[in-house]
């Protein structure tokens, strides 16, 4: 199984950081939900083979209850600090920001991450519970723990009612992005303020969501280019400047996506893509927190 050959490519975010477009997470297939203190060595060795391949972007979570295996990967793979981009996001110590980040980056045994992510904006009654929070994100980027600093799962509505009295403009929001939720009008408005937009469930038209109207196209392409689909998708978030957010415990797989890097779809398939995904509506997280049928 070979390293990458070609290099991933990376985004320039609006704090002058820049982020590899491919991340490998430690959510959906491994979050634990009983005890946080018992380690899951495969998900340990499951990172230090995404990093021996080239995954220097690793996507973690406090609620995901991973970080002490994220922290005990890094260290083990002995790769320096710098070459690495590490996320976490606040959730549930979301009323204590400050003390979230510090048990974070113990749990991680790290010093600093590169970009921290409120997870959600669900815990917030207010518009000004959305400002507090975002205030004290502020601050966390100020101290220097965290590089830059962001959302996730944020609407233009809750973008809206933080930038009202933000200092800093979030770097990014982690949205569900595939071709079955493509999310026009927050694009719009990343778009118009300077946010750059990271794909989690990138793969999901052609795993979860499949069969669909993307399936034909998808068919052809994987033949044009000699690659699966996943890589056809991961390519497609790409080449729109999306970051993607992928995972497995499979190292073939994890070694295939890397092929996303080695070929760029043409503006006609990026399109194509687009309007067939248009044709279906699928929403694989945070169901019982969207509106079914909100597409924004
Ligand atoms: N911010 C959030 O709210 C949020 C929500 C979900 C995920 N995430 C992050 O994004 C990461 C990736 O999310 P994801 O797992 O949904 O991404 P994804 O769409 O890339 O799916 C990856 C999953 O699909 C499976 N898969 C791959 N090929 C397959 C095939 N041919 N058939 C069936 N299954 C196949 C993989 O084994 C893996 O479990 C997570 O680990 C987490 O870090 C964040
Ligand atoms: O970000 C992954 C999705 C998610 C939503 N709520 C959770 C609770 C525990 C673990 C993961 C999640």
């Amino acid at each position: 199984m070979a390293n990458i050959d070609t290099p991933i490519p990376a985004l320039k975010l609006n704090d002058g950081n820049s982020i590899p477009m491919l991340g490998y997470g430690t959510g959906t297939a491994w979050y634990k939900s009983g005890d946080e203190d018992k380690i899951d060595e495969k998900l340990v060795e499951s990172i230090q083979t995404a990093i021996k391949l080239g995954y220097y972007h690793l996507d973690g979570a406090e609620v995901y209850k991973t970080e002490p295996e994220l922290g005990m990967a890094i260290k083990k793979s002995g790769v320096a600090r710098e070459k690495l981009f590490v996320t976490t996001k606040v959730i549930t110590n979301i009323a204590d920001i400050q003390n979230a980040i510090k048990t974070s980056l113990k749990k991680l045994q790290l010093d600093y991450v590169d970009l921290y992510l409120i997870h959600a904006p669900f815990f917030a009654k207010t518009d000004s519970d959305l400002q507090r929070a975002w205030a004290e994100m502020e601050a966390v980027q100020s101290s220097g723990l965290a590089k830059s600093i962001g959302v996730s799962n944020y609407l233009p509505q809750h973008l809206e009612a933080t930038l009202k009295t933000a200092k800093v403009v979030p770097a990014i929001n982690q949205i569900e992005f595939h071709p079955y939720l493509q999310h026009p009008p927050l694009l719009a408005f990343h778009k118009q303020h300077g946010i750059a937009t990271a794909a989690y469930g990138p793969l999901s038209a052609v795993t979860k969501a499949a069969p669909g109207p993307v399936d034909d196209f998808m068919k052809a392409l994987e033949k044009k280019y000699a690659v699966s689909a996943a890589e056809i998708s991961l390519r497609w978030c790409i080449d729109q400047d999306i970051v993607a957010i992928t995972t497995s415990g499979k190292e073939q797989r994890l070694s295939d996506y890397l092929r996303c890097a080695t070929f760029k779809l043409t503006p006609t398939e990026i399109k194509t893509i687009k309007e067939k995904g248009e044709q279906k509506h699928y929403r694989g997280f945070w169901t019982n927190k969207f509106d079914a049928n909100d597409r924004s």
